[in-house]
């Protein structure tokens, strides 16, 4: 099956694939796999827990990560990837960030010669500061353009159920990032395309540090004047690490930049947002993450995000702090003062 569309920037007809593996049936994977279905792809989900796919089989349910949501027909899920990837012209990954390489490696061999391969994932591997679609080159081997990484306001339970967002499918490819954004367009689910790849990985993954910020914040008690000043100074640190990485500026302001920025920091669908604001009431770490439930990407990603700005010679202090709490145990209380405290400086943007 296939769906025709114009691409606007090309005017060449863009064609939604007949086949789709996606890799990873957690949350945003499986709400994804509806997405593809919705936009009249046939989906292949991969899970490994045989519950979970036989779930999604028999019942059209993710019970344990998508309560209550009932899942399009068009998908299939499996705990065989060979059966997942046998033929998919699009490979979706949407593992945890720390995971992929070696998933992806395992998976390398049942790959379709000429696929394209998304990543979902927003995070930063900690052993080599490799973002996503790098992490995705080496494993399976493919080409920068043959990649694309697709990343936005997405909060996986609202596209669940079918609320109206948009996203940014991200390729050095204008025609990967067009043929991927094909395949995902469906009438609540809205993609742009760009080619600023680096930035809106690094968006992505970042954001997800500051979403425990202001999580710790909102723990502490604090209200909207300190929500604003940690998402408008954590912008700033976005960019300024983007820029020196060599992202585009207009990335920022966008929806992989500002617009996930808002949604992670605001909602308590947040697993970042959700984690840091138990780590402001004063749970440990462990204690945060078991209560949060699922993949909060930032507990790790603030460390490599953190190298990865040392190395550039940036200033990210938001960062600094946030993995200071997690991993130094420095009271957040002592992280606000420190913010606080730093030396007197004009605005600016970077
Ligand atoms: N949930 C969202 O709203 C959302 C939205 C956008 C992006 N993302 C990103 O998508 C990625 C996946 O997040 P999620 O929300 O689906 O997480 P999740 O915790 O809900 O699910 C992760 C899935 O990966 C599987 N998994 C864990 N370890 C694995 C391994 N070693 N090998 C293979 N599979 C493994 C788990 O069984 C689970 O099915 C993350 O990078 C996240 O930042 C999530
Ligand atoms: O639940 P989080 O914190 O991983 O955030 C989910 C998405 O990244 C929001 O776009």
């Amino acid at each position: 099956m296939t769906t025709d569309i114009s691409d606007e920037a090309t005017g060449a007809p863009v064609s939604a694939p007949a086949r789709v593996a996606v890799l990873g049936a957690g949350s945003w994977g499986t709400t994804f796999a509806a997405v593809l279905a919705d936009a009249g792809s046939d989906v292949r989900l991969w899970g490994r827990d045989p519950v979970v796919v036989d779930q999604i089989n028999t019942a059209r349910r993710n019970g344990k990560r998508l309560p209550g949501i009932t899942l399009p027909e068009g998908i299939a899920a499996t705990t065989d990837a060979a059966h997942a990837l046998d033929g998919a012209e699009i490979v979706v990954a949407a593992v945890p960030s720390q995971t992929a390489r070696v998933t992806l490696r395992e998976l390398r061999p049942h790959v379709a010669d000429g696929a394209v391969a998304v990543s979902l994932m927003k995070g930063v591997e900690l052993s080599t500061d490799d973002r996503m679609s790098t992490v995705i080159a080496d494993a399976l081997g493919l080409p920068d353009d043959r990649i694309a990484v697709l990343s936005g306001p997405n909060l996986a339970r609202e596209i669940a159920e079918h609320q109206p967002t948009a996203t940014v499918v991200s390729s050095t490819s204008e025609a990967t990032a067009a043929r991927v954004a094909a395949a995902c367009s469906t009438s609540y689910f809205r993609p742009y395309t760009n080619s600023d790849v680096v930035g809106v990985e690094l968006c992505g993954a970042v954001k997800n540090v500051i979403a425990i910020a202001v999580g710790m914040a909102q723990g502490r008690g604090f209200g909207f004047n300190t929500t604003a000043t940690v998402i408008t100074r954590g912008l700033v640190e976005i960019t300024r690490l983007g820029l020196a990485l060599g992202a585009d500026a207009r990335t920022f302001p966008g929806l992989a930049g500002m617009g996930d920025l808002m949604a992670t920091c605001a909602s308590p669908l947040s697993r970042n947002h959700t984690l840091g604001k138990h780590i402001g009431q004063g749970m440990t770490l462990e204690e945060a993450v078991a209560a949060t439930g699922g993949t909060a990407e930032g507990v790790k990603s603030c460390r490599s995000v953190l190298h990865l700005a040392r190395t550039a010679g940036v200033d990210m202090p938001i960062t600094a702090g946030v993995s200071a709490v997690l991993n130094d145990g420095l009271p957040v209380a002592e992280m606000a003062r420190a913010l606080l405290s730093r030396p007197q400086k004009a605005e600016g943007i970077v």
